[in-house]
């Protein structure tokens, strides 16, 4: 049986670590405030800039793991669990920052949150009856759009809110399909 203490593994968990490292980053601007870099035209403080940077890092770090644990055939369930839970806590410790920095309207994080909590919910479930739903095709382009959206609210750049509105929509479609394919382990489910 493979370890599931293995490479891409420890990726998706570090993605849990760096994670308050953005909530830090984008919200304790005591020192980190520093003049805006009026001379690019960008509305953005370095603090942005660390924190997009980390986000980007730990975001590819969603790439990385998948297509190691793939390569390498060490693909666990252990793995199938963690991935899409990993990204879960990045998405939102950033989304919620980019609340309390007056970025992006609360309702929005409340949408995507709950949509998480459903589809992990329907994992919780499935896992019961000895089903592993890993992550699907609609739920991966799901967070490609969100991580692309949250980092360009992050940078405070143009479209970042268009950009946010596809993302809602790519997570609210992909849960339903979620539920959809997972329909009958629920009204079969005791
Ligand atoms: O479909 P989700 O929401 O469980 O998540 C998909 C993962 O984030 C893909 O890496």
């Amino acid at each position: 049986m493979p370890s599931s203490l293995n490479v891409p593994n420890l990726l998706s968990l570090s993605r849990i670590f760096l994670a308050p490292l953005v909530v830090f980053l984008l919200t304790v601007r005591i020192d980190l405030d520093i003049p805006y870099l009026v001379n690019l035209g960008l509305n953005i403080t370095y603090g942005d800039i660390f924190a997009g940077v980390v986000f980007i890092i730990a975001a590819l770090t969603d790439t990385a793991d998948g297509y190691i644990a793939r390569k390498k055939g060490i693909v666990t369930n252990f793995g199938k669990f963690i991935d899409p839970l990993s990204d879960k806590v990045l998405v939102v410790a950033a989304l919620i920052s980019l609340v309390e920095l007056g970025r992006l309207p609360a309702w929005m994080v409340v949408v995507i949150v709950s949509r998480d909590f459903v589809v992990s919910g329907l994992r919780m479930v499935a896992a019961v009856e000895g089903v592993v739903i890993a992550a699907s095709w609609a739920g991966k382009a799901k967070t490609v759009v969100q991580i692309v959206a949250i980092s360009m609210m992050i940078f405070n750049v143009p479209l970042a809110f268009p950009a946010m509105w596809l993302a809602l929509l790519l997570t609210v479609w992909s849960g339903a399909v979620y539920l959809a394919n997972g329909w009958e382990l629920i009204v079969d489910t005791d």
